[in-house]
């Protein structure tokens, strides 16, 4: 259980919040925290729920809810995306940001984990709603924003136009252009360049390396992703580079499979040019239903939408040799538990995704030195530090003969309970 008085914890009713609280807690047993410490770290530093009234283009006033939770604030400013999705909630925000601070632990950047929502299905957005909306929001949340305070970025439902919005409301209450709140902007308006490709990128570098360990060749290898937004269509780009085959895909609205490999470059095109943005319907691929997706055979699985979809139901039934979580939270820990006893070798989200924050810490110091890097600069630097924290996750992993995903937790909760230790308990 979390801590404190099940009544009295605003997060307990939402099954990732349990799930994230789970995890922390067979880390602790197994890096032997200190229990006040584990439960400390299960709840947010901060969590703020506000009202979004919003003008609709009908006339009417809709009023949406949205959530900024900041997990820790220990070690820097507390970074993390932003979600838009219909059932987004505190508990499901807070469990995000939690993830968020061990993925910066692991990647050693200076920042604690936060992660924001509104409860808002995007699609159903029409004309100027979502600008009003974002807007909206950040004069809501402005007070436990800010450059050195707190950093937003896209996450599901959100974009870079997403981020310009913020970026600008927030500039014209400070008086002065103000970059540095916000990564994953436009490039033109001090955005990184590579920023909107550095997750699915990362989740590449990842794959790559899972491959060389396990002597699999990424020519002829197969893959099914889950996701076909920014993660997931970067991460097929990115996986048709290497030679590795794409041959099932699925988004909301359905799944489509094509053993001989289907065409990235098309599929993007066909996406970009109908009104719903979605895979269904691409001529050149057949319908599947979409409970076979995770099931259909390859070589890496790539879930890249939302949390909890590999569960105890269908953990035993994956018919993959890599796992790569470009979502964050896809695998729940019973799955975990029926995964440990198979060949299934997991690349856990807080490392596997954890290009998207990377990227975005270098736009953050380019907008606070105020200068440049260029996009050899930025995919170099990426690179050494996906597999440097690959590497560190697979010696720690070897080294203590345990999992891949609690070998990268123990790194990312020992780091941020590392440096909690070292500030002191106030008072
Ligand atoms: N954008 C980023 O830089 C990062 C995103 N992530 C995580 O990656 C995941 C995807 O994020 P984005 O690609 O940014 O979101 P996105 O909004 O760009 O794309 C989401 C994709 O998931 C699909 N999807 C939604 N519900 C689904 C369902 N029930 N079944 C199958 N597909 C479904 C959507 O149709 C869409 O293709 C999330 O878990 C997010 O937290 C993690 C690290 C960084
Ligand atoms: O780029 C960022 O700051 C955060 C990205 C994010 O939300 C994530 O890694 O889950």
């Amino acid at each position: 259980m979390p801590p404190g008085n099940p009544a009295s914890n605003p997060f307990i009713s939402s099954p990732t919040y349990l799930m994230a609280c789970q995890q922390l807690r067979n880390v602790a047993r197994a890096i032997q925290l200190d229990s006040g410490v584990a439960e400390r770290l299960m709840l947010p530093k901060r969590s703020q729920i506000v009202s979004v009234p919003v003008r609709m283009e009908d006339g009417r006033t809709e009023v949406f809810v949205g959530y900024r939770v900041q997990h820790s604030l220990t070690s820097g400013p507390s970074k993390g995306g932003l979600r838009y999705a219909k059932n987004v909630d505190l508990g499901e925000v807070a469990a995000l940001a939690m993830w968020m601070s061990w993925k910066c632990g692991i990647m050693n950047l200076p920042y604690g984990g936060a992660k924001g929502g509104i409860a808002v299905d995007p699609a159903e957005l029409r004309g100027g709603e979502k600008e009003r909306l974002t807007r909206r929001f950040t004069d809501e949340i402005q007070n436990i924003i800010g450059p050195r305070v707190d950093v937003m970025a896209p996450d599901m439902g959100t974009d870079e136009q997403t981020m310009a919005w913020i970026y600008d409301t927030y500039s014209m209450k400070v008086g002065y252009a103000c970059p540095e709140i916000v990564t994953g902007k436009p490039v033109e308006l001090g955005g990184c360049v590579g920023r909107k490709e550095a997750t699915g990128r990362g989740v590449v570098y990842c794959i790559s390396e899972a491959f060389d360990e396990l002597n699999i060749k990424s020519e002829g290898a197969t893959a099914v992703v889950q996701g076909f937004g920014n993660v997931g269509s970067v991460t097929c780009d990115e996986l048709v580079k290497i030679g590795t085959k794409v041959v099932a895909i699925g988004d909301r609205y359905g799944s489509i499979r094509n053993d001989r490999g289907i065409n990235i470059a098309r599929l993007n095109e066909y996406v970009s040019r109908n009104e719903r943005k979605t895979i269904v319907g691409f001529p050149e691929a057949e319908a599947i239903p979409d409970a076979e997706l995770l099931i259909t055979p390859c070589t890496v699985l790539v879930p890249a939408a939302m949390e909890r979809v590999i569960t105890a139901e269908n953990a035993g039934k994956l018919k993959c040799r890599v796992l790569a979580e470009g979502a964050n939270g896809p695998t729940d820990p019973e799955a975990d538990a029926i995964l440990a006893n198979t060949d299934v070798f997991v690349i856990p989200d807080i490392l596997c995704n954890a290009g998207g924050v990377t990227v975005s810490y270098f736009e953050w110091v380019q907008d606070l030195a105020q200068f440049m890097w260029d996009e050899e600069e930025v995919n170099a630097q990426l690179k050494k530090l996906m597999l440097g924290a690959f590497k560190r996750v697979r010696d720690e992993a070897k080294g203590r003969k345990i999992g891949n995903r609690l070998a990268a937790l123990s790194l990312g909760v020992q780091k941020v309970a590392r440096e909690k230790n070292k500030r002191g308990l106030y008072p």
